[in-house]
């Protein structure tokens, strides 16, 4: 009865998905976009590549508002979104990569020399000639990168594109990326909620949070200045004595037998001085430092952001 009723009359409301964002990025960069779930993000990224048109404000995509010259934009652009494909689902890989020639007029050189030095990096050979539906997601993600670049866009959008993927696709696909963007100053835009695709792709980032901007800057500053805490893991010879960990370090510890994780708030105490201590105290083994990940970053700035707003 609820689904006829809102077929008949249909309740709309209004919602504001990005609000005031603005910024600029230059021929050849690679930024990465981050925010909580819900965001904005992709609703900025179908704004620039013409799917939405903005209800006020203004997009210049090399000069052109990309909704209204959608045609022109989608030659300059390549887009992946991570968790949906542009290839044909039933027809082997390089049928879709054939006609994505037609589509774009790519020469026959220039489709011949991309495919060979995509494969090449990306690893698609083996599954060129399998329909689409029977690849892993892994191998999709591969072939997608492959599809979106071979009419040489200037700019890449990369809608999560490393969601989903093991360890050594990640690798594979964030090192494409980066040799793409030095060697054709190919413009990257990324989102992402895997910090170590930032920590190996941008020295930029902007971060929006319920539809607003809050900050747009190097990934090292926002790390440096709104990471609280570490975690620092030390892995000793024989097991520490509990009354001494507790002692020396109350709450902000965890343990694993030989190891022992704890949590460094910056402000109160030093990474170095921990370690210090342990090597006072025992034979130490292994020491590993890991910082905030990027979700624990952005609650941080969002509430630097808000009272700031409050004052
Ligand atoms: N077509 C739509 N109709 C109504 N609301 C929408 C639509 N698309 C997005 N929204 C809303 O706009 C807000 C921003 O969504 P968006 O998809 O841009 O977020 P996101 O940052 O990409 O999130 P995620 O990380 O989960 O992909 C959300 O509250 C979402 O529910």
């Amino acid at each position: 009865m609820g689904a006829f009723k809102d077929f008949v009359a249909p309740r709309y409301e209004l919602k504001e998905a990005v609000r005031d964002v603005s910024f600029q990025i230059n021929k050849g960069e690679i930024v990465g976009y981050i925010g909580p779930n819900g965001a904005g993000k992709s609703t900025t990224i179908k704004m620039m590549v013409g799917i939405l048109v903005p209800t006020a404000g203004r997009i210049e995509i090399g000069g052109l508002a990309p909704y209204d010259n959608r045609l022109e934009n989608s030659r300059k652009i390549g887009v992946v979104f991570g968790q949906r494909t542009q290839l044909w689902w039933d027809i082997p890989v390089i049928e879709t990569y054939k006609l994505m020639q037609y589509i774009y007029k790519i020469s026959n050189e220039q489709y011949e020399h991309n495919i060979r030095q995509f494969s090449e990096i990306l690893g698609i050979d083996e599954f060129m000639y399998t329909p689409v539906r029977q690849l892993s997601l892994g191998q999709r993600m591969r072939a997608d990168l492959c599809a979106a670049l071979l009419h040489n866009p200037e700019i890449l959008y990369l809608d999560e594109p490393t969601i989903g993927l093991d360890v050594d696709v990640k690798e594979r696909v964030r090192g494409f990326i980066k040799e793409v963007n030095r060697t054709r100053e190919t413009t990257v835009i990324l989102t992402t909620h895997d910090t170590s695709d930032l920590d190996k792709l941008c020295s930029r980032v902007m971060v929006i949070d319920q539809g607003e901007l809050m900050y747009d800057g190097e990934l090292d500053y926002l790390k440096r200045n709104y990471s609280k805490c570490d975690i620092l893991t030390i892995e000793t010879e024989s097991e520490m004595p509990e009354q001494w960990l507790r002692e020396r370090f109350n709450d902000a510890y965890t343990r694993e037998g030989r190891k022992c994780h704890i949590r460094i708030e910056q402000e109160q105490e030093s990474s170095a001085d921990c370690i210090a201590w342990f090597i006072h105290n025992s034979r130490v083994k292994d020491v590993q430092i890991r910082q905030t990940d990027i979700d624990e970053v952005i609650r941080n700035l969002y509430q630097t952001f808000k009272q700031a707003e409050r004052e």
